[in-house]
């Protein structure tokens, strides 16, 4: 499917409203790290997370250790950030909100 990436501008006015993101990748990808109190909340995090990939067709790149969780969001399709990271991000962030 073809997605369109994001300008530099875009991007720079997505990130503002998005601070716990960082940029990354040279501005391909966004991140953010995560620390839960032990793995099964940290694991229930993933799975919510997993429910949203799904249900969007877009899915995050991950690592987990313990209670540990960082996620990396770019699309693969467009080679780069699109709005579909953007999006992605707000409905993580409002899983912990
Ligand atoms: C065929 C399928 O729709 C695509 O491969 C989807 C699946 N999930 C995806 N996830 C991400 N992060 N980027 C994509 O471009 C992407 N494409």
């Amino acid at each position: 499917m073809a997605v369109e990436q994001l300008s530099e501008e875009e991007r720079d006015s997505w990130l503002r409203a998005l601070p716990k993101w960082l940029s990354c990748r040279d501005g391909a990808a966004i991140e953010r790290k995560f620390e839960f109190s032990d793995f099964s909340e940290a694991f229930s995090f993933m799975t919510r997370v997993a429910m949203i990939a799904e249900t969007r067709d877009h899915h995050p790149e991950w690592f987990n250790v313990y209670n540990r969780v960082e996620i990396t969001l770019t699309t693969h399709d467009a080679g780069g950030l699109s709005l579909r990271d953007v999006k992605m991000a707000r409905k993580i962030d409002a899983l912990l909100a």
